[in-house]
C-alpha cells in the first residue's frame, strides 16, 4: 500500500481495545467502519457468503485505500472501477463488494447519501463523498464567518439528507462571540458549538454529534481549523495543519486529499480540502428546504410569476420592508438559484454532447464493421 493516511495508523489499534463507556453500544469491526442495515440489505445470501464489503477510506490517483473486517488493503484503480459516469465511480466513504479470496471488485453498493459539486473550472460533476450521516459545517469566528456561505453548505447538506451542525472555531481569538451567535438567530434548527479547536476539553462537546458507527464530514473553507479539530478530537496528529495569515483571515491549503479517519469511540471523521468553490448542482430540494421562508412568502405574492422585485403585492418585498426577511438572504437566494440553473444547463449540455459523441463513435464503428464484412 502506498504511504496513505490510513496506513500511518493501525485502524483498530486503540479503537478495538477501547472499553465502551456505560451506555455505549459494542460495535462490530464493520459497524465501526460505518456498516449499517441499509448496506447489509443490499446483499444476497450468496454474496453474504462469498463476498466481503470494504469501505473506501482514501482515494489516490492510482488506487483506493480500503478497510474492512479483516483490516486494510489497497485496490488498484482498474478500468472496471473507473466508470464513464462520474457518479458511478467509487468515492470516499463508498462501500465496495469484493470477492472473498480473489479480492476481485464486484460492485459498488447503493449510497445512503452522496455529496457532489461542479468541479472548479470544469464543466462536469465531481463526487466529494458518500454515505455521510452528519456534517460539521466549520467556520471560524473571524472574517471567514459568512451567512451566505452557510446557506450554500446547508443546501448541499440538506439535499444529501444529512444532519447539519455548525462549529464556530477560534472562539479563543475572538472577544465578541455574541456577534456570531446573534447572527444565527434566524437558524433555530441548527445546533451551534463555539470551540477552541486546539483544546480537547473545548472540542469534547462535539462528541455528542459524532456518534459511534456514524460518518461525520467536516466542511468549511481553508484554514478554519478542520484538520485541527480532527487532530484534537482523535487525540492524534492524523492530519497536517497550517498557520493562518492574520492579515486576511484566509488560510493556506494544507489538507492534500480527502480521507476518512476512524475515531477511538467508533465514529468516523471525513476531512476534505478547503472547498472554496463549492458549485451547487442538483440540489433543488436542499435549496428549497434552506430557503423555505422565501418559498412560503412567494406563495403569497399577488402574481404567480412575481420576480419579487417591484411588483405590486409582492409578499417577499413586504417581508423585507417589515424587517421579517433579511435583504441579504433574498440576494443570496437569487444568486444561488441562478447558479443552480446555470450548472444544470451546463450539465445537460455536457450530457447531450456525450450522447452525441457516443452516437458518432458507434456509427464510425458500424461503418468500419460493414467495410470489413464487404472486404473493402
Ligand atoms: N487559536 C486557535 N487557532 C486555531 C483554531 N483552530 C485552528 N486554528 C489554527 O488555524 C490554522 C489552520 O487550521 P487547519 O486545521 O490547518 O485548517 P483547515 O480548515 O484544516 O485548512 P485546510 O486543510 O486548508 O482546509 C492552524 O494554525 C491552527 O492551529 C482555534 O480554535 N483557535
Ligand atoms: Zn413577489
Amino acid at each position: 500500500m502506498s504511504k496513505s493516511l490510513i496506513s500511518r495508523r493501525p485502524l483498530f489499534g486503540r479503537g478495538s481495545s477501547a472499553v465502551p463507556t456505560p451506555g455505549e453500544r459494542r460495535l462490530s469491526a464493520l459497524q465501526r467502519l460505518g456498516w449499517k442495515p441499509y448496506f447489509q440489505q443490499q446483499l444476497t445470501l450468496e454474496e453474504l457468503n462469498d463476498c466481503e464489503p470494504l469501505r473506501v477510506m482514501a482515494v489516490h490517483r492510482n488506487q483506493l485505500d480500503l478497510a474492512g473486517e479483516n483490516g486494510e488493503r489497497a485496490l488498484p484503480l482498474t478500468p472496471a472501477l473507473v466508470s464513464d459516469d462520474v457518479q458511478r465511480r467509487p468515492t470516499i466513504g463508498d462501500w465496495l463488494l469484493l470477492e472473498r479470496g480473489s479480492g476481485k471488485f464486484l460492485r459498488l453498493l447503493e449510497r445512503s447519501s452522496q455529496f457532489q459539486r461542479m468541479a472548479p473550472g470544469a464543466r462536469q460533476l465531481q463526487m466529494i463523498a458518500a454515505n455521510v450521516d452528519s456534517v460539521l459545517i466549520v467556520s471560524s469566528c473571524n472574517k471567514d464567518f459568512n451567512l451566505s456561505r452557510l446557506e450554500r453548505y446547508l443546501a448541499l447538506v440538506r439535499e444529501a439528507g444529512c444532519r447539519p451542525y455548525l462549529v464556530l472555531t477560534k472562539a479563543d481569538l475572538c472577544a465578541e462571540t455574541d456577534t456570531y451567535t446573534e447572527a444565527l438567530h434566524g437558524y433555530p434548527d441548527l445546533p451551534v458549538a463555539l470551540v477552541n479547536s486546539l483544546l480537547p476539553d473545548s472540542v469534547a462537546q462535539l462528541r455528542q454529534w459524532c456518534l459511534p458507527g456514524e460518518t461525520i464530514a467536516l466542511l468549511g473553507s481553508s484554514g478554519v481549523g478542520k484538520s485541527t479539530l480532527l487532530n484534537t478530537l482523535s487525540g492524534e496528529q492524523l492530519a497536517a495543519t497550517a498557520g493562518i495569515r492574520e492579515d486576511d483571515s484566509k488560510g493556506r491549503h494544507t489538507t492534500r486529499h480527502r480521507a476518512l479517519y476512524p475515531l477511538d469511540w467508533g465514529g468516523l471523521l471525513l476531512d476534505s480540502p478547503g472547498m472554496r468553490e463549492l458549485g451547487l448542482v442538483d440540489v433543488e430540494q436542499g435549496f428549497a428546504a434552506t430557503f423555505g421562508d422565501i418559498g412560503a412568502l412567494a406563495g403569497n405574492c399577488r402574481f404567480a410569476d412575481c420576480r419579487h422585485d417591484s411588483e405590486p403585492g409582492c409578499a417577499v418585498q413586504g417581508a423585507i420592508e417589515s424587517g421579517d426577511l433579511d435583504e441579504r438572504r433574498l440576494r443570496n437566494w437569487r444568486k444561488l438559484e441562478r447558479e443552480l440553473a446555470r450548472n444544470s444547463r451546463t450539465l445537460a449540455e455536457q450530457r447531450a454532447g456525450d450522447r452525441a459523441l457516443g452516437q458518432f463513435y458507434r456509427e464510425v464503428q458500424g461503418h468500419a464493421r460493414e467495410r470489413k464484412l464487404r472486404g473493402d
